[in-house]
């Protein structure tokens, strides 16, 4: 029976998936999902230091003519003891005496000689340009978590903690491959009843962006025997994603192949436009996932529940698609009945859906950067209304300048 779309996330995201893991270089995991949770070993800043190069010294001392004992740069380990008056030059970075309680920038200061300074500006606090210990972060304080999607900012943390080796969950190893006698690959010859088969690349491309390990298999043709070799061939993967054949036709035999292989139904069918068909289940620790033929539609059903698989699949925590309020740019009419995917564009204040979103399109998703999800009782959303947008892909550029300041 078909799921709810709730129903469908839902159960995706409680799979039950332990993926495996390895230890890899930090600058490597980048994009990886963290396979355990780290705590930060070191504080940091690990010592006071000066956030300004000037003279370390004690607040109260701010009015009086001070004598300079020392210089101390970034990298020097110098006991130094601060008497009545008395302070040391200091480097931005270097470690702040023990009792000095002010860091004066230098051009708030005048030189008197070598070795005499008095403070220009009155206004400064006690503790200022000192930068403490723990600051920034606390020794023990966790700094990534079991199942956290490593970036470069991660990358910077764990390496201020001398971190060089990181255990991170294992690529999902995925399989695609698509039937239909009328398919030809874009390296072949076609004939003119023939089509390329573009849902292959475009899969196989997707899960590598989203950092699986994608192998492509080959091309059933429309029979079970050849659907089921290349089935057989795949089950060491995690993933399978398959294309077509999951329909009524009387050459839709995909369903069939799979389970004479042991295929167990999680769920078979969505109540969701564009593809309903969609059939979600495994084979001992092989998921798999037929998406329907049509191009708009297995697209749009991996952008929104495939997505989601491969984010438990990767070990990610984060689960739930994230959406951004955005204004509609025009009306938006649409047949009641089933929650409805939209795609379209986001201009970076309103959405403008795609005119062109038959499923059976091809071209719609190379002019579209989101979707939106309707509810299955919208009939028509007036120019202006509130949209949720599920980005695609965003690098978020454009092509013409736009003034990206924050005013008043
Ligand atoms: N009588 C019914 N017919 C259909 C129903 C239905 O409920 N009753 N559902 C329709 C829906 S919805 C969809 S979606 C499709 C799903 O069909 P299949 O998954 O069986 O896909 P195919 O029949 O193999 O192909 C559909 C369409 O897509 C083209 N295609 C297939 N694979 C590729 C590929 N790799 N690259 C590019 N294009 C591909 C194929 O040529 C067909 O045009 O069924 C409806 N029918
Ligand atoms: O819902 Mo089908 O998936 O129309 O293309």
């Amino acid at each position: 029976m078909a799921l709810s779309v709730n129903n469908a996330l839902k159960t995706i995201i409680e799979l039950n998936i332990e993926p495996n893991f390895e230890i890899i270089p930090i600058e490597e995991s980048t994009n990886r999902i963290c396979a355990e949770t780290i705590y930060a070993k070191l504080p940091l800043p690990r010592f006071n230091n000066s956030a300004m190069d000037g003279y370390a010294l004690k607040f109260e001392d701010i009015d009086k003519e001070i004598k300079v004992i020392d210089t101390v740069f970034a990298g020097d380990n110098k006991d130094i003891n601060l008497e009545e008056a008395n302070c040391v030059k200091i480097m931005t970075g270097a470690v702040v005496p023990q009792d000095a309680t002010l860091v004066v920038p230098k051009e708030n200061c005048i030189e008197i000689s070598n070795e005499k300074i008095k403070i220009e500006d009155k206004e400064l606090k006690k503790f200022s340009h000192i930068r403490f210990v723990g600051e920034d972060v606390n020794s023990g304080e966790e700094i990534l978590s079991k199942g956290d999607e490593i970036n470069f900012a991660n990358i910077t943390l764990l390496s201020s903690q001398g971190i060089s080796y990181i255990k991170v969950y294992k690529k999902p190893k995925v399989i695609v491959f698509a039937s239909g006698e009328e398919l030809k690959l874009h390296y072949e010859k076609i004939e003119d009843h023939q089509i390329y088969n573009s849902n292959t690349p475009t899969l196989l491309t997707r899960c590598k962006e989203l950092n699986c390990d994608v192998t492509f298999i080959g091309q059933a043709r429309d029979s079970v025997e050849s659907l089921e070799s290349l089935i057989k061939n795949s089950l060491d993967a995690d993933l399978i994603i398959t294309s077509g054949g999951v329909s009524v036709g009387d050459a839709d035999f995909t369903n069939e192949a799979f389970l004479n292989l042991g295929f167990e139904e999680i769920f078979k069918g969505i109540k969701i436009k564009p593809g309903k068909p969609t059939i979600f289940g495994k084979i001992n620790n092989t998921y798999i996932l037929n998406l329907p033929g049509n191009p708009l539609a297995s697209a749009l059903i991996f952008e929104f529940f495939g997505k989601v698989l491969i984010q438990k699949l990767l070990g990610s925590n984060l689960l739930y698609p994230n959406c951004i309020n955005a204004k509609l740019g025009v009306d938006l009419k649409n047949k009641k009945g089933r929650i409805t995917i939209i795609p379209g564009w986001f201009d970076g204040e309103f959405f403008f859906p795609e005119d062109k979103r038959l499923p059976g399109m091809v071209a719609t998703l190379s002019r579209s950067n989101c979707i939106i999800v309707l509810d299955e009782n919208v009939a028509l959303l007036k120019k202006d209304s509130n949209v949720k947008l599920l980005p695609i892909n965003w690098k978020f550029f454009r092509k013409d300048y736009k003034d990206y300041l924050t005013y008043e």
